[in-house]
């Protein structure tokens, strides 16, 4: 199966082709969704700090107009990517989610970190540059790791304050620099439950543009320990049996998909396919 979204670099110099906008207040859309005619969407009065081509959606250019502000245009509202995600069609949340990370990598590298000059971006190529320094900024991503731990029927779940009333998750953070994916795993889980796990696996990954995260995900058996939660981080966490669990986070999460998976096998159903 082919790809309906395909990242690319994009001349900004070429005319026509599709664009979103996006301000602090999230991504332009009216009716017809996110997308806009590029040449009518700037013919409106928008204060544009930086434009940049994206990719192809169905072979067609898309370019991102990263805005310093909302504008109130007729017929069209702001809406955050969290959103897209969650009602969204999932190829439009792909696009917006990648432009959304170009759009704050970009804002967040206007002037080098070295010598605080202003950069410019590298043509082709989806990086800033900085002249005097000779060197150059990717856009950033950070590895995070994610782990359902389990003890036969039951299932390790938290919740962090900011979580939605009710909803119980798995465990995730950030890497720190040193460490494998293993090492934060096991450090995470020190840290946030006080317990010890092994029979450590990996299950796949997911990009998490919220800023922009990289999910590691991974499923990791109870080793020992009893459950601590970790001060201001974790409001509460239990094992919880897989026929009585509690309310869980949204399908298009990898957090969604490890639990998913590890009680349709454990209760025999069909299993889920890891989101995009
Ligand atoms: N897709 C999913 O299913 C899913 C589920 C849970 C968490 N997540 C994501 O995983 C990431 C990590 O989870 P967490 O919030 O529990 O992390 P965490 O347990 O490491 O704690 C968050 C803290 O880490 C620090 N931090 C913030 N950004 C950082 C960075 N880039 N590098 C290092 N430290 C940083 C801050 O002090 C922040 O308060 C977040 O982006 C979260 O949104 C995704
Ligand atoms: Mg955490
Ligand atoms: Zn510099």
């Amino acid at each position: 199966m082919t790809s309906r979204w395909t990242t690319a670099v994009l001349d900004t110099d070429l005319p026509g082709g599709w664009a979103v906008a996006r301000s602090p207040e999230g991504f332009l859309f009216d009716d017809n969704g996110a997308l806009f005619p590029r040449e009518w969407l700037k013919r409106q009065d928008l204060s544009i700090l930086a434009e940049h081509g994206i990719g192809h959606l169905d072979g067609e250019p898309v370019y991102l107009l990263e805005l310093h502000s909302p504008l109130d245009i007729p017929g069209c509202h702001w809406k955050g990517l969290r959103a897209f995600m969650l009602e969204g069609d999932h190829t439009l949340y792909k696009v917006l989610g990648y432009a959304a990370q170009i759009g704050t990598w970009a804002r967040e590298h206007r002037f080098c970190g070295s010598c605080g000059k202003r950069m410019s971006q590298i043509p082709l190529e989806r990086a800033m540059y900085c002249d005097a320094c000779d060197l150059r900024h990717y856009p950033r991503i950070s590895p995070s790791m994610i782990v359902l731990i389990t003890r036969g029927d039951e299932v390790l779940l938290a919740r962090s304050p900011r979580f939605v009333t009710g909803v119980y998750s798995t465990l995730a953070g950030f890497a720190e620099p040193g460490e494998s994916a293993e090492d934060c795993l096991v450090r995470e889980v020190r840290e946030e439950v006080s317990i010890e796990v092994k029979n450590i696996q990996y299950m796949g990954s997911q990009c998490w543009p919220f800023p922009h995260s990289m999910m590691l995900g991974f499923h990791a058996e109870y080793a020992g320990g009893d459950i601590v939660p970790q001060e201001d981080e974790i409001e509460d966490a239990q094992w919880f049996n897989v026929h009585d669990l509690p309310p869980l986070p949204a399908s298009r999460s990898i957090a969604r998909y490890l639990i998913d998976l590890y009680v349709a096998r454990r209760l025999g159903h069909a299993e889920p396919v890891l989101p995009g």
